[in-house]
């Protein structure tokens, strides 16, 4: 994690890609940890993947897991969301990939996003026989309004780049890797010279209500989801997913 300028670039590098298991949730919740403590001036969150930001949550954290794994896999993953969501520093995520779900909810948790052209980004849950959280479907709203997020959350809509700007999803297109990072650097230095408690104030005066619905019912959150991924139908959805995920790369 570089600081350049008191700028952090977060690169995630899960190999092959960067799907959120607890371990690399925690990883990342450390980091936001850190750089809050640090007094970051600004955070870049990126993928070291040539084709992926990120695959979202690890569909193996959900598959037959064991009841303490599971409950402790989505503690952690409200845990760094939170941190996320709620940075006092600002944010860009550079999409240099696929940003599915789980991927899609780490951009839209920063405050900014540029894109790399011919990847998609969504929240594709109802595709899997699974449901975006309500706190993921508030920053889908947040991000692109009440009837373009209701419209692609039922559908489970990805959008390839061109469409996520248009919506609004995205801020910027950029030709490659390497211009997602200027144009997120930009994006940072244009918001340097702004008071920094008063910018900070604004921001999480716009994420309050979205943070504390699920600060005020992270138990009942996670006991929906305990019970949704429990149910055997939903079961066999995941374990046909994943199927269908490896005879793809067989
Ligand atoms: C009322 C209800 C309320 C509460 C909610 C209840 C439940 C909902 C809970 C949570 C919400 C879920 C959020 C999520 O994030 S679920 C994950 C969704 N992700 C996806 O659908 C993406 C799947 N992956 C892909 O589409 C492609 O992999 C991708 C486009 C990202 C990259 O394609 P590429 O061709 O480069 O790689 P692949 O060959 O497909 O994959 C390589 C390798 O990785 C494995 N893989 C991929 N994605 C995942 C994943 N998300 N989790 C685990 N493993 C993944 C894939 O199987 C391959 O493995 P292997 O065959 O072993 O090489």
């Amino acid at each position: 994690m570089p600081l350049k300028m008191g700028v952090a670039t977060v690169t995630m590098n899960r190999p092959p890609v960067n799907s959120l298991n607890t371990e690399h949730l925690e990883t990342l919740h450390r980091t936001f940890i850190r750089l809050e403590n640090e007094k970051c001036r600004g955070m870049i969150l990126t993928s070291s993947s040539p084709t992926v930001f990120s695959a979202g949550l690890d569909i193996r954290e959900m598959y037959k897991p064991e009841l303490e794994k599971a409950r402790k896999f989505w503690r952690t993953l409200q845990d760094m969301w939170l941190k996320l969501y709620s940075s006092p520093y600002p944010t860009v995520a550079a999409i240099n990939g696929h940003a599915p779900a789980g991927g899609c909810l780490l951009s839209l948790s920063c405050e900014y996003r540029v894109i790399v052209p011919k990847v998609r980004m969504g929240l594709n849950e109802t595709q899997l026989g699974i449901v975006a959280p309500q706190w993921f479907q508030d920053c889908m709203r947040n991000a692109i309004g009440e009837r373009e997020a209701e419209k692609a959350l039922i559908a489970g809509r990805m959008f390839s780049s061109e469409e996520a700007l248009k919506v609004g999803l995205v801020d910027e297109i950029a030709q490659n890797k390497e211009e997602c990072i200027q144009k997120a650097e930009a994006f940072l230095a244009s918001q340097a010279n702004l008071p920094m408690l008063a910018r900070k104030t604004v921001k999480l005066g716009f994420r309050h209500q979205t943070l504390s619905r699920l600060l005020t019912g992270r138990e009942a959150d996670t006991k929906i989801f305990i019970d949704y991924i429990f149910q055997p139908k939903v079961q066999k959805g995941l374990e046909m997913y994943l199927q269908s995920l490896s005879k793809k790369a067989a």
